[in-house]
């Protein structure tokens, strides 16, 4: 008997999953980076986490799908519920919080020397989901299809991941992500390596993808955030002080009536 999973029938879209973190506090070794910090992610939004240099953004991204814990010399406090479930609940398996919940990174991370086909269903062993040579078929085309690559790669899917452009590859590792079927994806400025006509694509894609995975991205272009996310975080952290969030609220509120004015020198430009 195998002891992989067949693959899931892709969620219906009643299936989006909202994320909750609660009182998040995050330590490497015995440094506080973050300090009780709650946000909740509305499932079919866009939330962006906004904010200077070393204020936490990202380790509490990775915090979000358990990342943070790779990290020898890193521990953390608090939950973060999944559709109402602690994904830190002793009872639940690592491998579980990162297929619901995926990450695209900075640099795009293909595996350069596996084709453009292998790339995308990588992620199905490793989570212990089999599938039948059509269902991957299937699989490939719709998740390429939904990066918004497939018109670009249908014609040389063995060919290496590596060849493909920037832009490209990091559309690539957004269908490596979808793969899994995530309810949840992660992006940690996936536009920072990527020149601006690949980086409006990526917009669109995930103006796209929202209707079916809820999606957290930080990021440090201000534009960006407005053009892409339904609710900004704002952290900040200070001299001696661990990150935490100042404000949080509707993206066009935060950019156009603050309420506080360190949220408003931020997005103004002023500062970080
Ligand atoms: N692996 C690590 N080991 C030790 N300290 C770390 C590690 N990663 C991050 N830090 C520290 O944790 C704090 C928060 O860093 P983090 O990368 O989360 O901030 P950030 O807001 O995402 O910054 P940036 O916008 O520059 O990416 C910083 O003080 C940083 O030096």
């Amino acid at each position: 008997m195998s002891a992989t999973a067949p693959l899931a029938p892709p969620p219906p879209t009643s299936a989006l999953a909202g994320l909750d973190a609660r009182n998040i506090s995050a330590w490497f070794g015995d440094h506080l980076v973050l300090d009780r910090v709650s946000l909740t992610m509305n499932a079919g939004e866009i939330t962006a986490l906004i904010g200077p240099s070393g204020c936490g953004k990202s380790t509490f991204l990775r915090i979000l799908n358990r990342m943070h814990e790779l990290i020898p010399s890193a521990s953390l406090a608090g939950e973060v519920l999944l559709d109402g479930e602690d994904i830190y609940d002793r009872g639940r398996r690592l491998v579980d919080a990162r297929k619901s919940i995926g990450m695209v990174f900075q640099k795009p991370n293909p595996f350069p020397a596996m084709s453009i086909y292998n790339n995308v269903v990588a992620g199905l062993k490793l989570t212990g989901m089999r599938a039948t040579r059509g269902e991957k078929d299937e699989l490939v085309e719709s998740c390429l299809a939904k990066a918004g690559l497939w018109n670009e790669v249908k014609d040389r899917l063995r060919s290496p991941g590596g060849g493909l452009s920037g832009g490209q590859q990091q559309r690539l590792c957004i269908a490596r992500s979808l793969a899994v079927r995530p309810r949840v994806l992660l992006m940690d400025e996936p536009c920072s390596a990527l020149d601006p006509t690949s980086t409006r694509v990526i917009e669109e894609t995930m103006l796209e993808l929202v209707s079916e995975v809820t999606i957290v991205i930080v990021t440090h272009n201000m534009q960006q955030a407005q053009r892409v996310s339904d609710r900004c975080a704002f952290f900040l952290a200070g001299a001696g002080r661990p990150g935490a969030i100042v404000e949080y609220g509707d993206t066009d509120a935060m950019f156009g009536d603050p309420l506080d004015p360190r949220t408003f020198d931020y997005v103004n430009g002023r500062f970080g």
